[in-house]
């Protein structure tokens, strides 16, 4: 509802108030939506961290739980989207965007991905994205344009399910680039393509996968993985959550921990550790599992996760460079920090988040935590360096320039048949490789996460 601006020709002013406050129901959720947008596009800023429960944005936090979580429905769409929103707009301009009008396009973005992705209704979309335009002073002007682009996008565009949005032009130059060089022009339209369907959820089961399959209306997925149909209510809500007997894992983060076979009773640290899915496999598997990470919020999280399972652990807050254990563990899990290309399906933010140059200073630092990683493993022990990129730069350059630094170690091929189910996503040369369109990536498949990992034997002490 707007408030009176007070001006009357002659009569005694009343007293000031603030500018006009258009508090309609919803435009506030819009106006976060945007200015999310403008921290993700115009500050890399991860969208995890703006969504957080606990220390996201506050303008986010303040919303009432049903518009925090369409801002963030708004958002993903948005991303995933960018390429095919922008295109839509864009042919609906007599001229382009004018150069410094950031938050204009933020506000059509976030007006069109409704249109265009979600059951809002079009007026709603439409009204609303105007509303947002007028409340920002660097956008005002322009709200005569947002009406008319989003009128034109409701009536003439495409929506979901029939939106043909272009994989190619959803995907940022520099990531096409990378995945074109690396796995070339088709395989990388079909990573494309697969980053535009929504992940299913995946869960890791302690036991009985066929069982918990049949419970939660899933199906089963290898050896240890349940796969579930789209889920209604909270996911506490579902069978087995509080009894602990599983936890959310995307099926390809739950390989890597499996390449070192039976760890029960084995010594094993789980480096960069939180929030502790492969801890938790480890444990499940009868490991003695020291977890650690250098941030204490998220050990705190694999604290409360081990605990709901009824697993346990050491564990540990603290950097891997300055780790001195007073003994060395016959097996050691480095699924170090990445630019997680491999999970743009869930977050579609990382594709405009991370850049080539991002990619080039995490595999340094992969380089140095997985030489001091191998410092802590026995002779003829077992070192796995894991992680969710993509990108080669960060998996077997890594891998390759760690063999040449460490004549103490040998690369330890993985046979295919160690991993039952995916043996596609074992490499010539013993390598775990996974990329999200395998296993049919896209709506009815599913895919999986790209992961990436190798598995190295200590020869000499
Ligand atoms: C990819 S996540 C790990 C996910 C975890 N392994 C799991 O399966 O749930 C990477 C983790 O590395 C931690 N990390 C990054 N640099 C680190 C360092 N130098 N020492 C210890 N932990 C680190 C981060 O805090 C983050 O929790």
């Amino acid at each position: 509802m707007k408030a009176a601006t007070g001006r009357g020709g002659g009569k005694a002013a009343r007293p000031h108030t603030p500018r006009d406050v258009d508090d309609r129901p919803g435009l506030a959720a819009r106006q976060v939506a945007a200015r999310l947008m403008a921290a993700v596009i115009d500050k890399q800023t991860s969208l995890d961290g703006l969504t957080d429960a606990a220390t996201g944005h506050p303008h986010l936090r303040q919303l009432e739980p049903r518009d925090q979580a369409l801002v963030k429905a708004i958002l993903t769409s948005a991303l995933r989207f960018r390429g095919t929103i922008e295109a839509e707009i864009a042919a609906r301009l007599e001229r382009p965007l004018p150069s410094g009008a950031a938050s204009l396009r933020h506000v059509l973005h976030v007006g069109a991905a409704q249109i265009l992705c979600l059951d809002v209704p079009d007026s709603a979309a439409v009204d609303l994205a105007v509303a947002s335009a007028n409340a920002d002073p660097r956008a005002a002007r322009f709200s005569g344009l947002v009406n008319a682009v989003l009128r034109r996008i409701a009536r003439e565009a495409k929506r979901l399910p029939d939106l043909q949005a272009d994989p190619r032009q959803n995907c940022p130059d520099w990531l096409w680039g990378r995945l074109v060089e690396q796995y070339g022009s088709e395989r990388a339209a079909g990573i494309a393509g697969a980053h535009l369907a929504r992940a299913p959820i995946d869960l890791t089961v302690k036991t009985d996968v066929r069982g918990w399959a049949a419970r939660l209306g899933g199906r089963a997925i290898g050896t240890h993985s349940v796969r579930l149909a789209a889920i209604e209510g909270p996911i506490s809500g579902l069978d087995g959550f509080e009894a602990g007997e599983w936890w959310v894992q995307d099926v390809a983060a739950a390989l890597p921990v499996r390449l070192f076979g039976d760890v029960a009773g084995k010594r094993v640290a789980d480096l960069c550790a939180a929030p502790g899915g492969k801890t938790a496999q480890l444990a499940a598997a009868g490991a003695r599992v020291t977890a650690l990470d250098q941030s204490s919020s998220r050990i705190r999280r694999l604290k409360e996760n081990l605990g709901r399972l009824g697993l346990s652990a050491e564990t540990l807050t603290g950097d891997v460079m300055a780790f001195e254990p007073d003994q060395r563990f016959e097996a050691v899990l480095l699924d170090a920090p990445c630019s997680s290309t491999g999970t743009i399906r869930r977050h579609p933010d990382v594709a405009y988040t991370k850049d080539d140059a991002e990619i080039d200073k995490l595999a340094g630092l992969q380089l140095r935590l997985l030489t001091r990683a191998a410092d802590l493993v026995e002779a003829g022990g077992m070192l796995v360096f894991a992680n969710c990129s993509t990108d080669g730069r960060e998996g077997e350059d890594v891998a390759r320039a760690f063999l040449q630094a460490r004549p103490d170690y040998a690369l330890e091929p993985v046979a295919p048949a160690e991993l039952e189910g995916f043996e596609f996503a074992v490499s010539p040369a013993g390598i775990l490789r996974t990329t999200p369109e395998m296993l049919g990536g896209g709506e009815a498949g599913g895919g999986l996460d790209g992961f990436f990992a190798a598995r190295f034997r200590r020869e000499t002490a």
